[in-house]
């Protein structure tokens, strides 16, 4: 991987909620430019806190976030960490849309970064719109832009999901588990149509899952942790089944004995 086309670098980063406990424990690695990586690892190993950090969502952290464009987001002004933020668009299990509006104005909510605070109490210019629509058009929604989201399958509410982070514009997209309430079928769907705008748009893909076999169907890279730290990191072709498999076998032990 070229050093300048390092997205984001993460060292001797660690989280504690306060309980003493470390969710994440001396982590260190990076993010490039248009490459889809994987995190794979048990219930609890720190995937989602991961993830919420690199956005700026978490306390209780020490270490160092540098990003290519923002410097360190740990210690940056609020202006730069909004940018980041709208930089580093995310996606999540539940998918976080409003029922009650339609499935365009859902999407419209990516384009309020843009915005300043006052200015998105009027309609968004017809711009914005624009790009909403061509958002949904590529997640194959087009049709359903006035329908209600919570009119929707969770498989096309996912997609609304994608077509919201599309319109943020973001160099990242950090997906949280995005498929582990849909089936097989629109499962695939979802991570192709990922798989799609990393490679197409070149924007970068972290995505957590507990499906091995997608992992390795789909990721450029595979990082595997267990109990907060990162315990292997590599192209997901090298990797062996039984490193992914004593991924989980850790945390087995450890509930056994
Ligand atoms: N808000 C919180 N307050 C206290 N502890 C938390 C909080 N969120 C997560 N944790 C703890 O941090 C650790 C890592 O949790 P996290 O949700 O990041 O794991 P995960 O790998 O995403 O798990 P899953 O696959 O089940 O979503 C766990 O021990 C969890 O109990």
């Amino acid at each position: 991987m070229n050093i300048e086309n390092k997205l984001l670098a993460v060292s001797n980063f660690s989280v504690s909620y306060g309980d003493g406990n470390f969710a994440i424990s001396d982590v260190n690695f990076s993010l490039f430019d248009g490459e889809f990586v994987v995190l794979l690892g048990s219930s609890g190993a720190g995937k989602s806190t991961l993830l919420r950090s690199l956005n700026g969502l978490v306390g209780g952290c020490s270490g160092s976030i540098q990003s290519r464009d923002h410097g360190e987001i740990r210690s940056c002004s609020k202006r730069l960490l909004r940018t980041h933020r709208r930089d580093t668009a995310m996606v999540f299990q539940q998918h976080q849309l409003i029922d009650r509006l339609s499935v365009l104005d859902n999407v419209l909510i990516g384009r309020l970064g843009y915005h300043s605070c006052l200015r998105t109490f009027l309609p968004l210019p017809e711009a914005d719109r624009r790009m909403a629509l061509s958002a949904l058009e590529r997640v194959g929604l087009l049709d359903k832009a006035m329908v209600r989201v919570k009119d929707l399958s969770g498989g096309q509410q996912q997609r609304v999901g994608i077509a919201r982070a599309l319109v943020q514009q973001p160099r990242i997209i950090l997906a949280d588990e995005p498929i582990a309430s849909l089936d097989p079928e629109s499962s695939v769907q979802i991570l192709s149509l990922l798989k799609d705008i990393c490679r197409r748009d070149r924007i970068a893909v972290l995505v957590s899952l507990h499906q091995v076999e997608f992992a390795r169907q789909f990721a450029d890279r595979i990082i595997g942790m267990a109990f907060g730290r990162i315990v292997c990191d590599r192209e997901s072709l090298t990797l062996e089944d039984n490193e992914i498999h004593a991924l989980y076998r850790r945390n087995l032990e450890v509930a056994v004995t």
